[in-house]
């Protein structure tokens, strides 16, 4: 094999970052994988859109045909984003038997069976490492270094947008805005990043890693998902005074028969390893049964850090190519397994409200949690300055989270409770 020649579909963030690397890198890629890599043709929106790096203009189109139809191209790199188009553009690809990598979670936490499937039949490849975590190897971890083991749990920091906002919340006092528009600024943000802020990009995430792990046919229906958008910076300064810091978290967990997915904003004590990843750093605490707890951690999104995933993918399919092994995705036999029921769920929970300043307020709450039989580990109150009321901050001990949330309901109605909000809080 003396030339491979590729497609790129999208020139964006990854997509300048991947161009990037195979100019800067060249000589060391072609020297690798023994043959020369051709950047043939680059599909983009708008062909007069100022770039980051430069390219032959002759190579950009806005016409797919020109890209999936070349016969002369033998692979696809998908950085476009979005659902439909790139599944109809990766379908075409592979059924002109061309070898395909994309960074799409949206698509493959969706999809990703049956374009493997696809692949397979086509005898073609199919990457997708970009998809989580940006640039951390972890689906090649999951699905290679650890899979002689049964994993039960997986956690993660999974999406880099939400960490980094959170991150700048916390430490530099940056509005909730300031630091989304930050983030977007630094190209970590999705096109649209509600899906980062309301969750559904770690919950597409979890799904991906979830199928890895388990071979559970997880779908995104099925996980319970809650963003950052009601996180507040004293919800911060609160959970920082009893100890714990605020991640957007992924959890995976596998127990009794039953699988629980779910994203939401929580409570890791100060001491947890995830709880000291900052910015678009991401972190995937996988617990095995028996390797025990290993952690994988680095840059969760951005140019660099996304394109090296992507070009590590490539150099899969260039070896995988010349070894005429392509097409090999194996397919474990799926386990079948329901979701866990929410009465079956146990928790700690941390809860913000704001009550009367006035005498019995506060025993009117510790009596509540009693006559329920929920106890507490960690509680504080303080006057709010200029109002007759008090910020109180409780963390309960492990409960069950349907008695919780009962109790929490009843709470919200005590004449002396103003206002109240709960988060789940992880074990350290
Ligand atoms: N940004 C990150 O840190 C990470 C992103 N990802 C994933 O990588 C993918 C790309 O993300 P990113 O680079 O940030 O996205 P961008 O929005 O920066 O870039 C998208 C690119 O695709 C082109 N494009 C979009 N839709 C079409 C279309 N319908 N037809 C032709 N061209 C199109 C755009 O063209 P034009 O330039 O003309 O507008 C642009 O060049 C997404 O799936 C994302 O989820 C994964 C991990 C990390
Ligand atoms: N928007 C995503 C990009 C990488 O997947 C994130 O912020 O993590
Ligand atoms: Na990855």
């Amino acid at each position: 094999m003396e030339k491979v020649s590729i497609g790129l579909l999208g020139f964006g963030t990854v997509g300048t970052g991947v161009v990037r690397l195979l100019t800067k890198e060249r000589e060391r890629l072609e020297a690798r994988t023994g043959c020369t890599i051709q950047l043939k043709k680059v599909l983009v929106r708008n062909k007069n859109r100022p770039r980051k790096v430069l390219i032959d203009n002759r190579n950009l189109t806005t016409n797919a045909a020109e890209v999936l139809d070349d016969p002369e191209i033998d692979i696809i790199i998908e950085l476009m984003g979005g659902i439909d188009e790139a599944y109809r553009y990766i379908l075409r690809a592979l059924n002109h038997k061309k070898h395909v990598i994309t960074a799409n979670k949206d698509l493959m936490a969706s999809y990703g069976d049956e374009l493997l499937m696809e692949a397979k039949k086509n005898h073609c490849d199919l990457y997708y490492e970009a998809s989580v975590a940006g640039g951390i190897p972890i689906l090649r971890t999951l699905t290679d270094s650890l899979a002689a083991d049964r994993i039960q749990k997986m956690i993660g920091i999974v999406n880099g947008t939400t960490n980094y906002i959170l991150s700048k919340m916390s430490h530099e006092g940056l509005s909730y805005e300031k630091a989304l528009s930050s983030a977007q600024a630094l190209g970590f943000a999705e096109a649209d990043p509600t899906s980062d802020v309301e969750g559904l990009d770690a919950a597409r995430k979890m799904v991906i890693l979830s199928h890895l792990a388990y071979s559970i046919p997880v779908k995104l229906d099925d996980v319970k998902i809650t963003g950052i958008t009601d996180v507040t910076r004293e919800d911060i300064i609160y959970a920082g005074k009893l100890g714990y810091t605020i991640k957007l978290v992924g959890i995976s967990e596998v127990n009794n028969g039953a699988i629980d997915v779910r994203v939401e904003p929580t409570l890791l004590p100060d001491g947890h390893p995830l709880a000291s990843v900052e910015n678009e750093n991401n972190a995937i605490y996988v617990y095995g049964t028996a390797l025990g707890e290993t952690m994988y951690y680095g840059p969760g999104a951005g140019e660099g850090p996304t394109a090296v995933s992507v070009m590590s993918d490539l150099l899969s399919v260039i070896r995988n190519m010349a070894l005429g092994v392509t097409g090999n995705h194996i397919f474990l036999p799926k386990r079948e397994m329901h979701t866990r029921k929410e009465s079956l769920v146990e928790s700690q929970f941390f809860v913000r409200l704001h009550i009367k300043d006035e005498p019995g307020s506060f025993s009117r709450l510790t009596d509540l949690f009693k006559e329920q039989g929920i106890s507490l580990e960690k509680l504080y109150q303080e006057p709010i300055t200029g109002q007759d009321a008090a910020e109180v901050s409780i963390v309960t001990h492990r409960t069950n989270k349907v008695l919780f949330e009962k109790s929490f309901e009843i709470m919200k109605k005590l004449d002396v409770v103003l206002n109240a909000k709960y988060f789940r809080v992880e074990r350290g």
